[in-house]
């Protein structure tokens, strides 16, 4: 087996995460799946060059059976059977306090968008992971003592590992770099599997990213490899799969069936979803030109048919339907916002405990009540609404990629608020913070690809602006330009200067970089 090395630089109680043991076991999992991780990463490609061409997708001929079969994903562990209240969240240690705390059902622990993964922060979220999971998790910070309390029922720990697409630089196997998602997924699952299931919870996951039912089939894999090398029963671990991008909306279905012996829902990735739908139409022309980002709501048709489509397709086969992320945060200054946010939320939340959602994401302890009190309308005493089927609903190809009867249009401010919020959030990931409270709202790596990536394709496309101003690469530099020369007085120079060439290259460069976080990920020391 090829040997680890750690590349990264030593980490408070890194030892008891990286110990020699734990290191084998990662070493089998890249061993047994790096070189199929690489391969179904080249695929990305292809598929995606058929849907430049064509200006299409559509649902597979050749899995057809899968979609009309007669299926279902195994029944939901206790711990996961009411997950009507979701809060993500970064790994770093107050926050993983504040969030088992928070009286959510379930705590997303997020490595990937909401995380920058500075080896310290890749290696100390697995600190915080080993000790919330025994629930020995302490912090004094600010002169505030930290702890989990007594009088709430702790959320139930789901890790969302890194996408497929990340490598890991502090560590190697056999002078290869790891894989991210080997990485985050194999220390938790080495560290806590057992644990979990000796305080009567599991080894749960969130798998972001995926773009077709052969990458949840190398999931399901690596789930069967790790239980069997650890002697746990197969079927322990559970994933969630977030549908956020376009190509795996229309493998829903076979993605379950996949991970079906692990499966235990779907989730509706709205930020990432929209960035993939432009990522991926990029170049096909103006009918998939979206309008500004935040104009963009869940009622848009594409969406709705999206989210539709996600409640029936789980419903059908007994899985759970989470619901994703209004991104209004809670502002302690400003009750207005607060307000606002707080009306908006609930909106959300009201309108997908009604299509039949089992459960949905909060991005702050503010939003726990709010979406809590939306779902109790609907469930009553119920833990879900597995039972409700959705049998009305059918979902073309057409209508998933309808984004040209999306309402709005691109505005000189929305372009603006693109540069602004690009800068700010890049400048925030550099620093360590993947995610960050902009203008009022949750910004991760997800809504900032969004960002970039619609100048990227306004750009190529010529959009005109409500101010009848063609987008050019010239005009997005001038608005580069004086964003710079306003958050010169907010953001040190050291940050601020390789944010704004950053953004530059992932929003204007003639091949357009898959994600951010890849030319991101160069610049960290
Ligand atoms: C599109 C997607 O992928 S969504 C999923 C990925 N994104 C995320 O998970 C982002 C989650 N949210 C966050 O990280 C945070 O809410 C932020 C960064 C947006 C804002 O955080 P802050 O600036 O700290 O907000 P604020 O000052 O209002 O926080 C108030 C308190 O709530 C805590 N808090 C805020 N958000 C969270 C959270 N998501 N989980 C746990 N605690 C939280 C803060 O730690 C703070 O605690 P304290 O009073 O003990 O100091
Ligand atoms: O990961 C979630 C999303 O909305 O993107």
């Amino acid at each position: 087996m090829s040997e680890a090395q750690v590349l990264g630089d030593p980490v408070e109680r890194g030892d008891e995460i990286l110990t020699p043991e734990a290191l084998a076991f990662l070493a089998g999992l890249h061993e047994a799946f790096a070189a199929r991780r690489d391969e179904l990463l080249q695929a990305r490609s292809k598929r995606r060059e058929e849907a430049r061409t064509t200006g299409k997708l559509d649902f597979l001929p050749e899995t057809k059976e899968i979609r009309e079969g007669d299926w279902q994903v195994a029944e939901a562990p206790p711990a996961l059977r009411d997950r009507r209240v979701e809060i993500t969240g970064p790994t770093d240690r107050k926050m993983t306090i504040n969030a088992l705390n928070s009286g959510a059902k379930v705590w997303l622990a997020d490595l990937e968008d909401a995380n920058t993964p500075h080896w310290a922060n890749v290696v100390s979220g697995q600190v915080n992971l080993y000790d919330a999971v025994r629930e020995t998790i302490t912090l004094e910070s600010g002169g505030k003592s930290y702890a989990l309390k007594d009088d709430v029922e702790h959320a139930t720990i789901v890790v969302r590992p890194r996408g497929w697409h990340l490598d890991e630089r502090g560590l190697s196997f056999g002078g290869r770099q790891a894989v991210g998602a080997l990485v985050d997924f194999g220390l938790h699952f080495f560290h806590n599997a057992q644990e979990l299931l000796n305080r009567g919870k599991g080894p749960y996951f969130y798998l972001p990213k995926m773009e077709s039912h052969l990458e949840a089939r190398l999931w399901n894999d690596v789930f069967t490899h790790a239980e069997k090398t650890l002697g746990i029963e197969h079927g322990t671990v559970r994933a969630t799969v977030l549908i956020e991008t376009i190509p795996a909306a229309f493998e829903m279905e076979e993605i379950l069936y996949e991970l079906r012996e692990h499966a235990s829902g779907l989730n509706a990735g709205r930020w990432d979803y929209l960035f993939s739908v432009i990522k991926y139409f990029r170049d096909a022309g103006e009918k998939f030109v979206l309008p500004d980002r935040n104009s963009v709501t869940m009622t848009a048709p594409f969406m709705r048919a999206y989210t539709e489509l996600l409640v029936r397709t789980c419903h059908k086969r007994g899985a759970f339907a989470i619901g994703g992320m209004a991104a209004f945060i809670p502002n302690r200054k400003d009750p207005e916002v607060t307000a606002a946010a707080l009306d908006k939320v609930r909106a959300d939340k009201s309108r997908e405990a009604g299509d039949g959602f089992d459960g949905s994401w909060v991005a702050h302890p503010g939003m726990v009540d709010i979406c809590r009190e939306e779902f109790d309308k609907v469930l009553g005493d119920k833990p879900n609404q597995l039972d409700r089927t959705r049998d009305e609903v059918s979902v073309t190809a057409d209508q998933l990629l309808d984004a040209a009867s999306t309402p709005g249009g691109a505005t000189a401010a929305g372009l603006r608020a693109a540069v602004d919020v690009g800068i700010r959030y890049i400048a925030s990931w550099l620093s360590g913070n993947g995610a960050a409270a902009i203008h009022n709202l949750m910004e991760d790596a997800a809504t900032a690809e969004i960002s970039r990536s619609q100048v990227w394709q306004w750009v190529r496309n010529g959009t005109q602006l409500d101010t009848g101003d063609k987008v050019t690469a010239e005009l997005v530099r001038g608005v580069l330009a004086e964003v710079r020369g306003e958050l010169a007085a907010e953001i040190k120079p050291e940050l601020l200067e390789p944010a704004v060439e950053l953004f530059e290259q992932v929003a204007l460069a003639d091949e357009f970089p898959d994600f951010l976080t890849l030319p991101a990920y160069e610049r960290i020391k």
